[in-house]
C-alpha cells in the first residue's frame, strides 16, 4: 500500500477492450475537491477505478465518498479537480451510459416496478423491448418476478433496494457507481449482487462502491480507496495495504503469557491465560519474543496473523 498515494503502479491503462460487447475504460478521478462554505468535504482526492476492477470505496460517516460519488456522476460540480474517462474529461454522454446508484433513493412509491424500470431504462437510453428484457432478466435473478406489478411502496425495504439495483444494472453499463449498494440486503441477495457486479466486471466494467461493511468489502473487492476527513488516505489491493500494515503474532504457550507485556519491541494487544496477540513494532523483536518464550516452557503456536480490512482501516484512518 502507499498511503496518500495514487495507485499509479497498479493502474491498468485505458484501454478500449477487444471484447466486442462493451467500450472498457478507467474511470480517473484527479485532485477533485469540493467545499461547502468552510467544510472542505473532498479535498484533493485522487484515485482510478481500473477497467474491470471491482473497487470498494471505504471509510467513515462524513468521510466525503458520498460527494465524490456525486461529482464522478456530475450530478454535483468539483470546486477543483477532473474525473477523466478513456483518458480524457468526462462528458454528459458518456455518464448517460453509466449505471448509477445514488445515496437519495430515488423510485416512485405509486408506479408498479417493472413499469418504473422499464421507464428508467427509457431514461438511459434504452430500446423500451432490451429494457423490458433486461428488467424482467434481472428481477428473476434477485428473486423479484412475482412483484413485478406491485407498487414499489408494497415491497419490504430490502425489496426496493433491490429494485433500485437493477435500475443501476440494467442494460449494459459501461461502469458502475453504487453508493452503498450492499446495505439492507440480506445475505442471499449480497450473494445474488456479487455475482451480478463480477459478470460487469467480467465484461470490463470499472465497478465502484462504497460500503460501511469492511468484512464484505474484503470478500469482494480487487481493489480499495480509502477515504477519511476527506482525503485518500490508503489506496492499491487489499495484498498492497496487509503488506504495510503492523504484523501481528499469535502465541500460544503452556504456562501463563503475561510477561509478554514486559517485552520491548512488542506491543501486546491482547493477553488472556496461555494465549497473546501481538504487534511487533520493531524489527526482528520477533526472534527475541521467541527465544524468551522457549526459556520459559513450551511454545503451542507462534503464527503470523493476516491482518484484517477492519484491522487496516483502524490504523489508516487512526
Ligand atoms: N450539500 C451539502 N451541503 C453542506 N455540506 C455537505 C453537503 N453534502 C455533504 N456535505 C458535508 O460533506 C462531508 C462529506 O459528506 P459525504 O456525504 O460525502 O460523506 P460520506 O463519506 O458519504 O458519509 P456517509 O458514510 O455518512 O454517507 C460531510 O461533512 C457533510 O456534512
Amino acid at each position: 500500500m502507499r498511503r496518500e498515494q495514487q495507485d499509479h503502479g497498479e493502474r491498468v491503462t485505458a484501454t478500449r477492450s477487444a471484447r466486442a460487447d462493451v467500450a472498457t475504460a478507467d474511470i480517473e478521478v484527479r485532485h477533485l475537491t469540493r467545499t461547502f462554505g468552510e467544510v472542505r468535504a473532498v479535498d484533493d482526492v485522487s484515485f482510478t477505478v481500473g477497467a474491470g476492477l471491482l473497487t470498494g470505496f471505504v471509510g467513515g460517516n462524513g468521510a466525503g465518498k458520498t460527494t465524490t460519488m456525486r461529482m464522478v456522476m456530475g450530478v454535483l460540480s468539483a470546486s477543483g479537480g477532473d474525473v477523466l474517462w478513456d483518458g480524457r474529461p468526462i462528458t454528459a454522454l458518456d455518464r448517460r451510459s453509466f449505471g448509477y446508484m445514488p445515496e437519495e433513493r430515488g423510485l416512485y412509491p405509486k408506479q408498479p416496478v417493472l413499469d418504473q424500470l422499464v421507464y428508467l431504462g427509457r431514461l438511459r437510453g434504452l430500446g423500451a423491448g432490451v429494457a423490458r428484457q433486461s428488467v424482467t432478466a434481472h428481477l428473476e435473478r434477485l428473486g423479484l418476478a412475482d412483484r413485478a406489478r406491485d407498487h414499489v411502496e408494497k415491497l419490504s425495504l430490502g425489496n426496493q433496494q433491490r429494485v433500485q439495483i437493477i435500475a443501476a444494472l440494467m442494460g449494459r453499463p459501461t461502469a458502475l457507481v453504487l453508493d452503498e449498494p450492499f446495505s439492507g440486503l440480506d445475505p442471499a441477495a449480497v450473494d445474488s449482487m456479487a455475482d451480478l457486479l463480477r459478470e460487469h466486471t467480467a465484461r470490463g466494467v470499472p465497478v465502484l462502491f462504497s460500503s460501511h461493511q469492511l468484512d464484505l468489502v474484503e470478500r469482494l473487492c480487487e481493489r480499495l480507496v480509502v477515504l477519511a476527513r476527506g482525503r485518500v488516505v490508503a489506496s492499491g489491493t487489499p495484498d498492497d495495504l496487509r503488506s504495510s500494515s503492523v504484523l501481528r503474532h499469535r502465541l500460544v504457550l503452556s504456562g501463563d503469557a503475561g510477561w509478554v507485556r514486559g517485552v520491548t519491541g512488542v506491543h501486546a494487544v491482547d493477553v488472556e491465560g496461555h494465549t497473546a496477540l501481538l504487534e511487533v513494532v520493531e524489527p526482528a523483536a520477533e526472534h527475541r519474543l521467541l527465544e524468551e518464550a522457549l526459556r520459559r516452557g513450551d511454545v503451542h503456536e507462534f503464527s503470523p496473523q493476516r491482518p484484517s480490512l477492519a484491522q487496516i482501516y483502524r490504523e489508516v484512518t487512526a
